[in-house]
Order: structure tokens, then C-alpha cells, then sequence
């Protein structure tokens, strides 16, 4: 067995699907957010502001190493950018990795983030127009490195259970 990785573009649904993936194949799940949190004692909110962007983005790297150089088998739920810095999209091809990228269309993730912004600096302060066009322009920027993962699940008008089984089916 591998470790298995969810990745693609906040509000894809890596945290929620790797969650409900956890409960069917139990496995561990291990958001990688929570996991940057907790070696910062800060809240991902805390970091981007009392330290910038580019500590978040070393820590995560770090963060994400470590938990890839482990001997156990979990499922991690990576953050949307963690792709895109410090070559980390080169660690998605990994021997002991099996990669999935949640691909959603620019209405879902507007849909979905419109009322999910408060803990995500990157979109926190910005308007609904401001981050339509954010989102289309970002997405198309980090397409390159989400396009690395071995495998990849629309996500778009699919249930949590229906996307969580697709992921199982590609699995077995
Ligand atoms: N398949 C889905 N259908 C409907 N809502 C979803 C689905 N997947 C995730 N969501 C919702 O979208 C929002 C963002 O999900 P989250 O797991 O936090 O995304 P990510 O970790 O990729 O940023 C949450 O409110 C979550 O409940
Ligand atoms: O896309 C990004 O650069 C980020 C996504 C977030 O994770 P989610 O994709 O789980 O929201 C979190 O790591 C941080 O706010 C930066
Ligand atoms: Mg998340």
C-alpha cells in the first residue's frame, strides 16, 4: 500500500474528501494544513500574517517531507498551493506515492470558497468579483503543477461519497 495524496485548488474538497476516504478504506487521514498548524503552534491565518507567505511555504515544504519519509501508510490532504512551491509537485510521483488531483471547474471553487474565505488569506479581503477573477487566473497558473498527480477525479456536481468512491475505484 501507498500513501495516498489529494491535491488541487482550495475548495476542491482535498480536506472533506480525504476525511470520508479515511472512513471507507481506514486509513489515517492527516491534513497537511493541521499539520503545519501544529508545528507552528499558529493558526494558518496567524502564520500568513505575523510571518509572510514565504515562511508558510518553507514550513509546508518541511512539513510535507517529513511526513512522505515516514514508514506508516496515511491518507494526506495537502493545502492548494502545496504543489506549486519548493519543487513539492516532483514528490507527487514518488515510488511510495499514489497521487489524485480533485479537478473542479471555476464555479464550483467560487461557489464553494464564496462561503468558505474567512480562513484562507490568499482570498480573505477580497470581493465576489475580486475573487471570480482571482480563481480564474490562479487556477490557470497552478494548472501546470496540479496536472504532475498520477490520477485525476472531477469533482464538479459529484457528492462527497460519489467523489470519495471514484477515488476507491481508481485504487483497486
Ligand atoms: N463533493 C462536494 N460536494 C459539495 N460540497 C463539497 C464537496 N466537497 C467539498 N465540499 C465543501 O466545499 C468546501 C471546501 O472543502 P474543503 O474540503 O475545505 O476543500 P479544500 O481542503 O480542498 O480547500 C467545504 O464547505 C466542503 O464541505
Ligand atoms: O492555495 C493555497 O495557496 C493555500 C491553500 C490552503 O489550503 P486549502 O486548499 O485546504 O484551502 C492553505 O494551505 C493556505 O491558505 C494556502
Ligand atoms: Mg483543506
Amino acid at each position: 500500500m501507498k500513501k495516498i495524496i489529494l491535491l488541487g485548488y482550495m475548495g476542491c474538497g482535498k480536506s472533506t474528501i480525504a476525511n470520508k476516504l479515511s472512513q471507507i478504506i481506514q486509513i489515517p487521514f492527516v491534513d497537511l494544513d493541521r499539520k503545519i498548524e501544529e508545528k507552528a503552534n499558529l493558526s494558518i491565518n496567524a502564520i500568513f500574517e505575523k510571518h509572510g507567505e514565504i515562511y508558510f511555504r518553507k514550513l509546508e515544504h518541511q512539513v510535507f517531507v517529513d511526513l512522505l519519509s515516514s514508514p506508516e501508510i496515511f491518507i494526506i490532504g495537502l493545502g492548494g498551493g502545496t504543489p506549486c512551491y519548493a519543487n513539492n509537485h516532483e514528490l507527487l510521483n514518488d515510488e511510495g506515492v499514489f497521487s489524485v488531483y480533485l479537478k473542479a471547474s471555476i464555479d464550483t471553487l467560487f461557489n464553494r470558497l464564496s462561503t468558505n474565505k474567512s480562513k484562507r488569506p490568499l482570498i480573505a479581503g477580497k470581493s465576489n468579483v475580486e475573487m471570480k477573477e482571482f480563481i480564474a487566473t490562479h487556477l490557470f497558473e497552478r494548472s501546470f503543477y496540479y496536472n504532475q498527480a498520477q490520477y485525476k477525479v472531477v469533482v464538479d456536481d459529484k457528492t462527497i461519497d460519489v467523489v470519495a468512491n471514484d477515488i476507491v475505484a481508481i485504487l483497486t
